[in-house]
């Protein structure tokens, strides 16, 4: 496990706790040491204690002899530099697996896109892991749904059997665009959330903008390559519902300094962990004018962060260029992109939660 945050710890007890032995590369050597001999890391998950057979080390060389599965959760904007470091001790066998939740700026790079060419190893062996994943929940143990994505099956498969325990279970799917796009674009309408909750702003405003948000990244995906159902699924419709709703997450939070009328640099400055919606928006919203997809939400996050639009005045579900009333592109409009998706989606959800369903995607 390459990073010793909050997600990488709490991600390396749950290959612990499912009997795997796991060794953590920390950059820091003092909280290698803390791994390693006390079984805690009291920056990231205070009050949780580590199991014996996961330790920690700062000598990336060592972390990686001999693993089977390497999974990386760094900032995102950090990884292609780490992987140059990471390159030189890959074993030609090795999986390695994304836990992150960004896109590159300057290239508009997908996290796996960006291990393929950093690492130089085909798509097959790469899998990553998204859904609604609050660190510290999990790390107390709170039973949690995830899913495995790669392009080839039996690699996310063989992901999925070790990132498996008694309060973590792992579904698989093949469509790393959905499952990547889902876990970034989540993040930008969490930090919309935050920025409305911080204004002060209620339940309907909230509600309007999940909703919107939704069709939104739901649009966005599957013009990228997603499937729509994907979207709907844990790592899409379930992330967004445990981000937007939780004040653990760091977007949130984010977000809610920013309403509360903190700049931009001064919310930067007070963040102490990742909050990746941040370095994503310019990124997704230049990909989005791209492909010729709108996201209003996404647009005037950007315009808050730039300090061009007052918190109180983001209303971004209420936006339209036209003044002729519009169909909700919802399941009332199956002809616009993304229609229907989204009825679809909650009813999806629904029944998952109602039947128990078991699709491959996790929806
Ligand atoms: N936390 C969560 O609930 C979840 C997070 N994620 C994703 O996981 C990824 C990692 O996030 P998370 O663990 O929460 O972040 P944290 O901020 O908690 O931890 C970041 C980790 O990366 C290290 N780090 C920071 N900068 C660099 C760098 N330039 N090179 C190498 N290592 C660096 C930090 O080391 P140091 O301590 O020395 O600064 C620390 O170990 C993100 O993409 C996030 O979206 C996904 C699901 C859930
Ligand atoms: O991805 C997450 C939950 O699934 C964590 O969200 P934050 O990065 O906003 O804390």
């Amino acid at each position: 496990m390459l990073g010793t945050g909050s997600w990488g710890t709490t991600f390396g007890k749950i290959l612990a706790d499912g009997g795997s032995h796991v060794t953590m590369w920390a950059r820091r050597p003092e909280l290698a040491a803390e791994i390693s001999r006390s079984h805690r890391n009291s920056d990231y998950l205070p009050g949780v204690v580590l199991p014996a057979n996961l330790t920690a080390t700062a000598n990336l060389q060592d972390a990686l002899k001999g693993a089977q599965q390497v999974f990386i959760a760094v900032p995102s904007q950090s990884l292609r530099e780490n992987l140059a470091a990471i390159r030189p001790h890959i074993e030609p066998t090795t999986i390695v697996v994304s836990l992150m939740k960004g896109v590159e700026r300057g290239t508009g790079l997908r996290m796996s896109e960006v291990i393929a060419e950093g690492l130089g190893i085909d798509p097959s062996r790469i899998a990553v892991a998204s859904g609604p994943n609050l660190a510290l929940e999990i790390a107390r143990e709170q039973p949690t749904a995830a899913v495995i994505s790669s392009q080839s099956l039996e690699t996310a498969q063989a992901v999925a059997l070790l990132a498996r325990n008694k309060y973590f279970r792992t579904f698989v799917n093949t469509d790393v665009i959905g499952t990547e796009f889902g876990g970034v674009l989540k993040n930008l309408i969490a930090v919309a959330i935050g920025i409305v909750d911080g204004v002060g702003y209620g339940e309907n405003t909230k509600a309007s903008i999940i909703t919107r948000g939704l069709v939104e990244m739901t649009d966005f995906a599957v013009a990228q390559g997603a499937k729509a159902e994907t979207l709907s699924g844990l790592a899409g419709l379930g992330d967004l519902i445990a981000t937007c709703q939780s004040p653990l997450s760091r977007n949130n939070t984010a977000g809610r300094l920013l309403g509360q009328g903190y700049s931009f640099p001064a919310v930067v400055k007070q963040m102490q962990q990742t909050a990746e919606g941040l370095a994503s928006v310019a990124p997704v919203l230049e990909l989005a004018r791209s492909i010729g997809v709108e996201m209003p939400i996404v647009e005037q996050v950007k315009q808050v962060l730039d300090g061009t639009l007052d918190p109180k005045d983001i209303a971004p579900h209420l936006t339209t260029d036209s003044d002729e009333p519009q169909g909700e592109r919802t399941n009332d409009d199956a002809e616009a992109p993304g229609g229907g998706v989204v009825w679809r989606s909650v009813k999806r959800a629904f029944d998952q939660l109602r039947y128990g369903g078991r699709s491959a995607a996790g929806n």
